[in-house]
Protein backbone atom coordinates (compact mmCIF):
# COMPACT_ATOMS: atom_id res chain seq x y z
CA UNK A 1 0.00 0.00 0.00
CA UNK A 2 3.14 2.62 0.92
CA UNK A 3 4.34 1.35 -2.67
CA UNK A 4 0.85 2.55 -4.21
CA UNK A 5 0.41 5.61 -2.27
CA UNK A 6 2.97 6.87 -3.91
CA UNK A 7 1.41 7.15 -7.04
CA UNK A 8 -0.40 11.18 -6.60
CA UNK A 9 -2.97 10.48 -10.20
CA UNK A 10 -5.55 8.10 -9.83
CA UNK A 11 -4.71 6.23 -13.28
CA UNK A 12 -1.09 5.71 -12.19
CA UNK A 13 -2.94 4.03 -9.34
CA UNK A 14 -4.94 1.85 -11.20
CA UNK A 15 -2.15 0.66 -13.69
CA UNK A 16 -0.01 -0.51 -10.70
CA UNK A 17 -2.64 -2.19 -9.75
CA UNK A 18 -3.39 -4.44 -12.98
CA UNK A 19 0.38 -4.82 -12.91
CA UNK A 20 0.44 -6.07 -9.15
CA UNK A 21 -2.88 -8.35 -10.35
CA UNK A 22 -0.60 -9.63 -12.94
CA UNK A 23 2.66 -9.74 -11.43
CA UNK A 24 1.14 -11.32 -7.73
CA UNK A 25 -2.72 -12.30 -7.94
CA UNK A 26 -2.44 -13.00 -4.14
CA UNK A 27 -1.52 -10.01 -3.18
CA UNK A 28 -3.69 -7.70 -5.53
CA UNK A 29 -6.26 -9.25 -3.72
CA UNK A 30 -5.57 -9.34 -0.03
CA UNK A 31 -4.35 -5.52 -0.35
CA UNK A 32 -7.78 -4.98 -2.56
CA UNK A 33 -9.94 -6.77 0.67
CA UNK A 34 -7.84 -4.98 3.38
CA UNK A 35 -8.04 -1.28 1.87
CA UNK A 36 -11.56 -1.74 0.22
CA UNK A 37 -12.88 1.65 0.68
CA UNK A 38 -9.54 3.22 -0.64
CA UNK A 39 -8.77 1.02 -3.14
CA UNK A 40 -12.33 0.48 -4.95
CA UNK A 41 -12.60 3.58 -6.78
CA UNK A 42 -9.24 3.19 -7.98
CA UNK A 43 -9.83 -0.37 -9.58
CA UNK A 44 -13.82 0.47 -10.09
CA UNK A 45 -15.67 3.83 -10.90
CA UNK A 46 -14.95 6.31 -11.48
CA UNK A 47 -11.02 5.67 -12.46
CA UNK A 48 -11.77 2.53 -14.58
CA UNK A 49 -13.61 4.50 -16.66
CA UNK A 50 -10.41 6.48 -17.33
CA UNK A 51 -8.76 3.68 -17.99
CA UNK A 52 -10.99 2.36 -20.94
CA UNK A 53 -11.13 5.93 -22.41
CA UNK A 54 -7.22 5.49 -22.32
CA UNK A 55 -6.85 2.00 -22.57
CA UNK A 56 -5.25 1.64 -25.69
CA UNK A 57 -2.26 3.82 -24.76
CA UNK A 58 -2.08 1.78 -21.39
CA UNK A 59 -2.12 -1.23 -22.67
CA UNK A 60 0.39 -3.89 -21.09
CA UNK A 61 -1.43 -7.73 -21.92
CA UNK A 62 -4.71 -8.49 -22.31
CA UNK A 63 -6.55 -9.49 -19.23
CA UNK A 64 -9.40 -10.96 -20.87
CA UNK A 65 -10.59 -12.42 -24.32
CA UNK A 66 -11.60 -10.93 -26.84
CA UNK A 67 -13.78 -12.30 -29.45
CA UNK A 68 -14.28 -10.67 -33.05
CA UNK A 69 -16.32 -10.76 -35.92
CA UNK A 70 -13.33 -12.83 -37.33
CA UNK A 71 -14.01 -15.38 -35.08
CA UNK A 72 -17.30 -16.22 -36.22
CA UNK A 73 -17.92 -19.89 -36.52
CA UNK A 74 -14.72 -20.35 -34.27
CA UNK A 75 -15.97 -19.17 -30.80
CA UNK A 76 -16.34 -22.96 -29.12
CA UNK A 77 -12.14 -22.82 -29.97
CA UNK A 78 -11.07 -19.44 -28.83
CA UNK A 79 -12.97 -20.12 -25.51
CA UNK A 80 -10.88 -23.38 -25.27
CA UNK A 81 -7.77 -20.98 -25.94
CA UNK A 82 -8.36 -19.56 -22.28
CA UNK A 83 -5.65 -21.66 -19.87
CA UNK A 84 -9.01 -21.87 -17.48
CA UNK A 85 -11.68 -24.74 -18.03
CA UNK A 86 -13.70 -24.35 -14.24
CA UNK A 87 -15.42 -20.65 -15.47
CA UNK A 88 -18.29 -19.93 -12.74
CA UNK A 89 -18.70 -16.46 -13.67
CA UNK A 90 -18.04 -14.78 -17.16
CA UNK A 91 -18.82 -10.33 -17.67
CA UNK A 92 -19.40 -9.42 -20.59
CA UNK A 93 -19.58 -6.58 -22.52
CA UNK A 94 -19.49 -5.16 -26.08
CA UNK A 95 -18.11 -1.91 -25.61
CA UNK A 96 -21.41 0.20 -26.79
CA UNK A 97 -22.27 2.33 -23.64
CA UNK A 98 -19.05 2.46 -21.30
CA UNK A 99 -20.40 3.48 -17.67
CA UNK A 100 -22.00 7.05 -18.91
CA UNK A 101 -19.17 7.40 -21.08
CA UNK A 102 -20.37 5.55 -24.51
CA UNK A 103 -19.25 3.66 -27.09
CA UNK A 104 -15.58 2.99 -26.22
CA UNK A 105 -15.60 0.06 -28.52
CA UNK A 106 -12.30 -3.03 -27.54
CA UNK A 107 -11.45 -0.52 -24.48
CA UNK A 108 -14.46 -1.52 -22.49
CA UNK A 109 -12.64 -4.46 -21.65
CA UNK A 110 -11.85 -3.00 -18.45
CA UNK A 111 -15.31 -2.94 -17.18
CA UNK A 112 -15.52 -6.91 -17.13
CA UNK A 113 -11.70 -7.03 -15.61
CA UNK A 114 -13.48 -4.86 -12.84
CA UNK A 115 -16.16 -6.52 -12.24
CA UNK A 116 -14.53 -9.35 -12.14
CA UNK A 117 -11.89 -8.33 -10.15
CA UNK A 118 -14.62 -7.53 -7.39
CA UNK A 119 -16.49 -10.43 -7.82
CA UNK A 120 -13.68 -11.87 -6.28
CA UNK A 121 -12.52 -9.53 -3.61
CA UNK A 122 -15.94 -8.51 -2.26
CA UNK A 123 -17.73 -12.01 -2.95
CA UNK A 124 -15.23 -14.73 -3.08
CA UNK A 125 -15.71 -16.25 -6.15
CA UNK A 126 -12.17 -17.70 -7.17
CA UNK A 127 -9.89 -15.61 -9.58
CA UNK A 128 -9.60 -18.37 -12.04
CA UNK A 129 -13.36 -18.81 -12.02
CA UNK A 130 -13.39 -15.37 -13.47
CA UNK A 131 -13.72 -14.87 -17.18
CA UNK A 132 -13.88 -11.27 -19.04
CA UNK A 133 -14.99 -11.42 -22.30
CA UNK A 134 -15.13 -8.15 -24.65
CA UNK A 135 -17.22 -8.85 -28.24
CA UNK A 136 -15.86 -6.66 -30.98
CA UNK A 137 -18.16 -5.69 -33.50
CA UNK A 138 -16.93 -2.77 -33.96
CA UNK A 139 -17.43 0.66 -33.05
CA UNK A 140 -18.89 4.18 -33.75
CA UNK A 141 -16.66 6.08 -32.16
CA UNK A 142 -14.57 7.93 -34.60
CA UNK A 143 -12.17 9.00 -32.80
CA UNK A 144 -11.21 5.61 -31.60
CA UNK A 145 -11.22 4.63 -34.89
CA UNK A 146 -8.37 6.87 -35.72
CA UNK A 147 -6.52 6.53 -32.92
CA UNK A 148 -3.52 4.42 -33.63
CA UNK A 149 -3.62 2.79 -30.46
CA UNK A 150 -6.69 1.67 -30.32
CA UNK A 151 -6.77 -2.02 -30.09
CA UNK A 152 -10.22 -3.46 -31.72
CA UNK A 153 -11.60 -4.12 -35.22
CA UNK A 154 -11.38 -0.72 -37.22
CA UNK A 155 -14.89 -0.65 -38.63
CA UNK A 156 -17.76 0.59 -38.11
CA UNK A 157 -20.63 -1.59 -35.38
CA UNK A 158 -22.12 -4.83 -36.57
CA UNK A 159 -25.70 -4.57 -36.39
CA UNK A 160 -28.67 -6.50 -36.91
CA UNK A 161 -28.66 -9.98 -37.86
CA UNK A 162 -25.12 -9.92 -38.19
CA UNK A 163 -24.60 -8.87 -34.28
CA UNK A 164 -27.46 -11.39 -33.16
CA UNK A 165 -25.70 -14.10 -34.54
CA UNK A 166 -22.25 -13.69 -33.05
CA UNK A 167 -24.07 -13.24 -29.88
CA UNK A 168 -26.23 -16.35 -30.19
CA UNK A 169 -22.67 -18.26 -31.31
CA UNK A 170 -21.10 -16.85 -28.18
CA UNK A 171 -24.08 -18.12 -25.86
CA UNK A 172 -24.31 -21.38 -26.86
CA UNK A 173 -20.78 -22.06 -27.20
CA UNK A 174 -20.02 -21.09 -23.33
CA UNK A 175 -23.00 -23.67 -22.22
CA UNK A 176 -21.44 -26.28 -23.97
CA UNK A 177 -18.03 -25.71 -22.24
CA UNK A 178 -18.65 -24.93 -19.04
CA UNK A 179 -22.76 -26.03 -18.76
CA UNK A 180 -25.70 -24.81 -17.70
CA UNK A 181 -25.13 -23.02 -14.76
CA UNK A 182 -22.14 -20.51 -15.84
CA UNK A 183 -23.55 -16.99 -14.80
CA UNK A 184 -23.08 -14.65 -17.82
CA UNK A 185 -23.20 -10.62 -16.79
CA UNK A 186 -23.80 -8.31 -19.61
CA UNK A 187 -22.57 -5.38 -18.81
CA UNK A 188 -22.59 -1.87 -20.65
CA UNK A 189 -24.39 -2.93 -23.85
CA UNK A 190 -26.61 -0.08 -25.11
CA UNK A 191 -30.09 -0.12 -24.14
CA UNK A 192 -31.53 -1.83 -27.16
CA UNK A 193 -29.30 -4.63 -27.11
CA UNK A 194 -29.10 -4.83 -22.91
CA UNK A 195 -33.31 -5.96 -23.01
CA UNK A 196 -33.14 -7.69 -25.71
CA UNK A 197 -30.01 -9.68 -24.76
CA UNK A 198 -31.60 -10.48 -21.25
CA UNK A 199 -35.46 -11.54 -22.64
CA UNK A 200 -33.68 -13.52 -25.20
CA UNK A 201 -31.57 -15.69 -23.28
CA UNK A 202 -33.25 -15.19 -19.64
CA UNK A 203 -35.17 -18.42 -20.18
CA UNK A 204 -32.28 -20.61 -21.20
CA UNK A 205 -29.05 -19.46 -19.67
CA UNK A 206 -28.40 -18.04 -16.56
CA UNK A 207 -27.90 -14.41 -17.18
CA UNK A 208 -27.82 -11.47 -15.35
CA UNK A 209 -27.60 -7.46 -16.37
CA UNK A 210 -26.11 -6.08 -13.71
CA UNK A 211 -27.05 -2.29 -15.37
CA UNK A 212 -30.88 -3.16 -15.05
CA UNK A 213 -31.21 -5.55 -12.88
CA UNK A 214 -28.03 -4.82 -10.05
CA UNK A 215 -28.38 -1.60 -10.21
CA UNK A 216 -32.48 -1.82 -9.37
CA UNK A 217 -31.79 -3.95 -6.55
CA UNK A 218 -28.98 -1.78 -4.85
CA UNK A 219 -31.30 1.18 -5.38
CA UNK A 220 -34.10 -0.77 -4.43
CA UNK A 221 -31.91 -1.18 -1.16
CA UNK A 222 -31.34 1.78 -0.38
CA UNK A 223 -35.00 3.18 -0.99
CA UNK A 224 -35.84 0.32 1.60
CA UNK A 225 -33.42 1.46 4.54
CA UNK A 226 -34.67 5.39 3.73
CA UNK A 227 -38.03 4.18 4.81
CA UNK A 228 -36.40 3.89 8.30
CA UNK A 229 -35.09 7.28 8.21
CA UNK A 230 -38.22 9.17 6.38
CA UNK A 231 -40.74 6.88 7.98
CA UNK A 232 -43.90 5.47 5.72
CA UNK A 233 -43.67 2.66 3.65
CA UNK A 234 -42.58 2.58 -0.62
CA UNK A 235 -46.44 2.85 -1.36
CA UNK A 236 -46.01 6.22 0.38
CA UNK A 237 -43.73 7.69 -2.38
CA UNK A 238 -43.97 9.32 -5.46
CA UNK A 239 -40.49 8.86 -7.97
CA UNK A 240 -40.12 10.74 -10.36
CA UNK A 241 -37.05 9.37 -12.92
CA UNK A 242 -34.60 11.64 -14.92
CA UNK A 243 -33.71 9.24 -17.96
CA UNK A 244 -35.84 6.17 -18.96
CA UNK A 245 -32.99 3.62 -20.38
CA UNK A 246 -31.66 -0.01 -18.46
CA UNK A 247 -30.73 1.76 -14.81
CA UNK A 248 -34.01 3.92 -14.90
CA UNK A 249 -36.71 1.77 -16.07
CA UNK A 250 -35.15 -1.77 -14.29
CA UNK A 251 -35.38 0.35 -11.00
CA UNK A 252 -38.63 1.65 -11.65
CA UNK A 253 -39.61 -1.99 -12.74
CA UNK A 254 -38.18 -3.02 -9.10
CA UNK A 255 -40.16 -0.81 -7.03
CA UNK A 256 -43.43 -1.60 -8.35
CA UNK A 257 -42.59 -5.14 -7.75
CA UNK A 258 -41.81 -4.56 -4.26
CA UNK A 259 -44.72 -2.21 -3.57
CA UNK A 260 -47.03 -4.23 -5.16
CA UNK A 261 -45.41 -7.72 -2.68
CA UNK A 262 -45.62 -5.28 0.02
CA UNK A 263 -49.32 -3.72 -0.21
CA UNK A 264 -50.83 -6.36 -2.01
CA UNK A 265 -51.83 -4.01 -5.39
CA UNK A 266 -51.27 -5.22 -8.45
CA UNK A 267 -48.15 -3.96 -9.97
CA UNK A 268 -49.93 -2.04 -12.81
CA UNK A 269 -51.44 0.09 -9.78
CA UNK A 270 -47.92 0.19 -8.08
CA UNK A 271 -46.69 2.00 -11.76
CA UNK A 272 -48.80 4.78 -10.66
CA UNK A 273 -46.44 6.49 -8.68
CA UNK A 274 -43.51 6.55 -10.41
CA UNK A 275 -42.70 8.71 -13.45
CA UNK A 276 -40.12 8.66 -15.85
CA UNK A 277 -39.29 11.57 -17.86
CA UNK A 278 -39.35 10.74 -21.48
CA UNK A 279 -40.66 7.60 -20.75
CA UNK A 280 -42.77 5.53 -23.55
CA UNK A 281 -43.19 2.40 -21.74
CA UNK A 282 -44.34 3.87 -18.43
CA UNK A 283 -46.22 6.62 -19.68
CA UNK A 284 -49.24 8.43 -17.81
CA UNK A 285 -52.10 10.30 -18.52
CA UNK A 286 -50.54 14.01 -18.28
CA UNK A 287 -49.79 16.73 -20.47
CA UNK A 288 -46.73 16.95 -21.83
CA UNK A 289 -43.64 18.78 -19.86
CA UNK A 290 -40.49 20.01 -21.68
CA UNK A 291 -38.16 20.49 -18.79
CA UNK A 292 -37.35 18.37 -15.50
CA UNK A 293 -38.11 21.40 -12.94
CA UNK A 294 -41.28 21.97 -14.40
CA UNK A 295 -41.85 17.89 -14.20
CA UNK A 296 -40.57 18.42 -10.51
CA UNK A 297 -43.42 20.98 -10.03
CA UNK A 298 -45.94 19.49 -11.16
CA UNK A 299 -45.25 15.51 -10.39
CA UNK A 300 -44.62 16.52 -6.60
CA UNK A 301 -42.52 13.79 -6.59
CA UNK A 302 -40.69 12.73 -2.95
CA UNK A 303 -37.77 10.75 -4.66
CA UNK A 304 -35.77 12.06 -7.33
CA UNK A 305 -33.21 9.50 -9.46
CA UNK A 306 -31.42 10.21 -11.96
CA UNK A 307 -30.15 7.62 -14.38
CA UNK A 308 -29.83 9.65 -17.72
CA UNK A 309 -25.94 9.67 -18.13
CA UNK A 310 -25.77 13.55 -18.58
CA UNK A 311 -23.99 14.63 -15.61
CA UNK A 312 -25.49 18.31 -13.87
CA UNK A 313 -29.17 17.91 -15.00
CA UNK A 314 -30.18 18.35 -11.11
CA UNK A 315 -29.45 22.45 -10.94
CA UNK A 316 -30.00 24.45 -8.44
CA UNK A 317 -33.51 25.17 -9.36
CA UNK A 318 -34.66 21.27 -9.78
CA UNK A 319 -32.76 20.55 -6.05
CA UNK A 320 -34.52 23.59 -4.24
CA UNK A 321 -37.98 22.08 -5.60
CA UNK A 322 -37.22 19.27 -4.65
CA UNK A 323 -36.43 20.74 -1.08
CA UNK A 324 -39.32 23.25 -1.15
CA UNK A 325 -41.25 20.15 -1.67
CA UNK A 326 -39.93 17.88 1.14
CA UNK A 327 -39.09 18.03 4.44
CA UNK A 328 -36.60 15.55 3.30
CA UNK A 329 -36.30 14.97 -0.28
CA UNK A 330 -34.54 11.66 -1.52
CA UNK A 331 -32.17 12.42 -4.17
CA UNK A 332 -30.03 9.80 -6.33
CA UNK A 333 -27.42 10.92 -8.53
CA UNK A 334 -26.56 7.75 -9.96
CA UNK A 335 -25.02 8.09 -13.52
CA UNK A 336 -21.29 7.20 -13.61
CA UNK A 337 -18.33 7.68 -13.82
CA UNK A 338 -18.37 11.14 -11.40
CA UNK A 339 -18.23 13.69 -14.23
CA UNK A 340 -21.74 12.42 -15.38
CA UNK A 341 -23.13 12.27 -11.71
CA UNK A 342 -26.81 14.77 -12.04
CA UNK A 343 -25.21 16.74 -9.18
CA UNK A 344 -22.36 16.53 -6.78
CA UNK A 345 -23.17 15.77 -3.25
CA UNK A 346 -22.14 19.33 -2.06
CA UNK A 347 -24.79 20.73 -4.32
CA UNK A 348 -27.44 18.24 -3.18
CA UNK A 349 -26.59 19.39 0.37
CA UNK A 350 -26.30 23.02 0.05
CA UNK A 351 -29.00 23.45 -1.96
CA UNK A 352 -31.40 21.64 0.26
CA UNK A 353 -30.10 23.30 3.27
CA UNK A 354 -28.66 20.15 4.42
CA UNK A 355 -32.17 18.43 4.25
CA UNK A 356 -31.67 16.20 1.26
CA UNK A 357 -31.52 12.22 2.06
CA UNK A 358 -28.90 12.15 -0.99
CA UNK A 359 -26.55 8.82 -2.84
CA UNK A 360 -25.01 8.79 -6.19
CA UNK A 361 -23.51 6.27 -8.28
CA UNK A 362 -19.84 7.39 -7.88
CA UNK A 363 -18.46 8.28 -4.79
CA UNK A 364 -18.41 11.67 -3.21
CA UNK A 365 -16.40 12.70 -0.16
CA UNK A 366 -18.05 13.75 2.72
CA UNK A 367 -19.42 17.39 2.82
CA UNK A 368 -19.63 20.23 5.62
CA UNK A 369 -22.71 22.19 5.51
CA UNK A 370 -23.49 24.77 8.63
CA UNK A 371 -21.08 23.14 10.75
CA UNK A 372 -22.56 19.40 10.02
CA UNK A 373 -20.91 16.87 8.61
CA UNK A 374 -22.74 14.86 6.21
CA UNK A 375 -21.54 11.16 4.55
CA UNK A 376 -23.28 10.62 1.36
CA UNK A 377 -24.20 7.22 0.43
CA UNK A 378 -23.02 5.42 -2.65
CA UNK A 379 -25.59 3.07 -4.77
CA UNK A 380 -22.62 1.20 -5.86
CA UNK A 381 -23.90 -2.05 -7.98
CA UNK A 382 -20.85 -3.44 -6.13
CA UNK A 383 -23.11 -3.85 -3.00
CA UNK A 384 -25.17 -6.81 -4.68
CA UNK A 385 -23.85 -8.40 -7.42
CA UNK A 386 -20.97 -10.45 -6.39
CA UNK A 387 -22.95 -11.84 -2.92
CA UNK A 388 -26.06 -12.04 -5.55
CA UNK A 389 -23.45 -14.35 -7.80
CA UNK A 390 -22.22 -16.10 -4.89
CA UNK A 391 -25.57 -17.06 -4.07
CA UNK A 392 -26.56 -18.56 -7.40
CA UNK A 393 -23.13 -20.07 -7.88
CA UNK A 394 -23.11 -22.22 -4.43
CA UNK A 395 -27.15 -22.88 -4.97
CA UNK A 396 -26.02 -24.23 -8.31
CA UNK A 397 -29.10 -21.72 -9.67
CA UNK A 398 -30.33 -22.65 -13.39
CA UNK A 399 -31.76 -19.51 -13.96
CA UNK A 400 -32.20 -15.92 -12.47
CA UNK A 401 -35.95 -15.00 -11.05
CA UNK A 402 -36.75 -11.63 -10.28
CA UNK A 403 -37.95 -12.46 -6.34
CA UNK A 404 -34.14 -13.19 -5.81
CA UNK A 405 -33.61 -9.20 -6.70
CA UNK A 406 -35.68 -8.56 -4.06
CA UNK A 407 -34.38 -10.62 -1.71
CA UNK A 408 -30.81 -9.07 -2.45
CA UNK A 409 -32.21 -5.66 -1.94
CA UNK A 410 -33.84 -6.87 1.50
CA UNK A 411 -30.16 -8.31 2.46
CA UNK A 412 -28.60 -5.62 1.83
CA UNK A 413 -30.87 -3.12 3.61
CA UNK A 414 -30.94 -5.27 6.90
CA UNK A 415 -27.01 -4.66 6.74
CA UNK A 416 -27.75 -0.71 7.39
CA UNK A 417 -26.88 -0.29 10.99
CA UNK A 418 -28.88 2.65 13.59
CA UNK A 419 -24.91 4.58 13.77
CA UNK A 420 -25.21 4.38 9.77
CA UNK A 421 -28.33 6.03 10.31
CA UNK A 422 -27.47 8.06 12.41
CA UNK A 423 -25.40 9.47 10.07
CA UNK A 424 -27.36 9.85 7.35
CA UNK A 425 -26.18 6.76 5.41
CA UNK A 426 -28.60 4.31 3.44
CA UNK A 427 -25.72 1.63 2.36
CA UNK A 428 -23.29 0.00 5.07
CA UNK A 429 -19.95 0.73 4.79
CA UNK A 430 -17.82 -1.31 2.27
CA UNK A 431 -15.46 -2.40 5.14
CA UNK A 432 -18.06 -4.93 6.16
CA UNK A 433 -18.37 -5.99 2.72
CA UNK A 434 -17.67 -9.30 2.94
CA UNK A 435 -19.89 -10.38 5.42
CA UNK A 436 -22.73 -8.20 3.75
CA UNK A 437 -22.15 -10.43 0.62
CA UNK A 438 -22.25 -13.73 2.45
CA UNK A 439 -25.78 -12.50 3.79
CA UNK A 440 -26.68 -11.20 0.34
CA UNK A 441 -25.29 -14.62 -1.01
CA UNK A 442 -27.36 -17.03 1.37
CA UNK A 443 -30.76 -14.92 0.87
CA UNK A 444 -30.67 -15.58 -2.86
CA UNK A 445 -29.62 -19.07 -2.61
CA UNK A 446 -32.63 -19.02 -0.26
CA UNK A 447 -35.05 -18.09 -2.67
CA UNK A 448 -33.15 -19.98 -4.94
CA UNK A 449 -33.99 -23.49 -3.14
CA UNK A 450 -37.49 -21.85 -2.75
CA UNK A 451 -38.67 -21.25 -6.36
CA UNK A 452 -37.02 -24.58 -7.15
CA UNK A 453 -34.25 -22.90 -9.34
CA UNK A 454 -31.36 -24.36 -7.11
CA UNK A 455 -29.59 -27.43 -8.16
CA UNK A 456 -27.00 -27.82 -5.18
CA UNK A 457 -28.95 -30.60 -2.80
CA UNK A 458 -29.68 -31.37 -0.61
CA UNK A 459 -29.92 -27.31 1.11
CA UNK A 460 -26.78 -26.18 3.56
CA UNK A 461 -29.02 -25.86 7.09
CA UNK A 462 -26.89 -22.52 7.60
CA UNK A 463 -26.65 -20.53 4.66
CA UNK A 464 -24.34 -17.94 5.39
CA UNK A 465 -21.88 -19.98 7.28
CA UNK A 466 -21.98 -21.92 3.92
CA UNK A 467 -21.86 -18.93 1.88
CA UNK A 468 -18.73 -18.26 3.97
CA UNK A 469 -16.91 -21.59 3.57
CA UNK A 470 -17.49 -21.26 -0.25
CA UNK A 471 -15.77 -17.66 -0.17
CA UNK A 472 -12.23 -17.64 -1.98
CA UNK A 473 -9.35 -15.95 0.55
CA UNK A 474 -6.28 -14.57 -0.25
CA UNK A 475 -4.87 -15.80 2.91
CA UNK A 476 -0.84 -15.93 3.23
CA UNK A 477 0.61 -19.19 5.11
CA UNK A 478 3.13 -19.24 7.77
CA UNK A 479 5.77 -21.28 6.45
CA UNK A 480 8.13 -22.57 9.30
O1 LIG B 1 -20.08 0.44 -12.69
C1 LIG B 1 -20.88 0.88 -11.89
O2 LIG B 1 -20.56 1.38 -10.79
C2 LIG B 1 -22.31 0.79 -12.26
C3 LIG B 1 -22.45 0.33 -13.65
O3 LIG B 1 -22.51 -0.85 -13.91
C4 LIG B 1 -22.48 1.32 -14.71
O4 LIG B 1 -22.45 2.53 -14.44
O5 LIG B 1 -22.52 0.90 -15.87
MG1 LIG C 1 -22.29 -1.19 -16.00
Amino acid sequence: MHNIRQYQVPLQKYMAMMDLQEMNERLFYKLLIENVEELLPVVYTPTVGEACQKYGSIFRRPQGLFISLKEKGKILEVLKNWPERNIQVIVVTDGERILGLGDLGCQGMGIPVGKLSLYTALGGVRPSACLPVTIDVGTNNEKLLKDEFYIGLRQKRATGQEYAELLHEFMSAVKQIYGEKVLVQFEDFANHNAFDLLAKYGTTHLVFNDDIQGTASVVLAGLIAAQKLVGGTLADHRFLFLGAGEAGTGIAELIALEMSKQTNVPVDDARKNIWLVDSKPWAHEHEPIRDLVDAVKAIKPTVLIGTSGVGKTFTKEVVEAMASLNEKPIILALSNPTSQSECTAEEAYTWSQGRAIFASGSPFRPVEYEGKVFVPGQANNAYIFPGFGLGLIMSGAIRVHDDMLLAASEALAAQVTQENFNKGLLYPPFANIRKISAHIAADVAAKAYELGLATRLPQPDDLVKYAESCMYSPAYRNYR
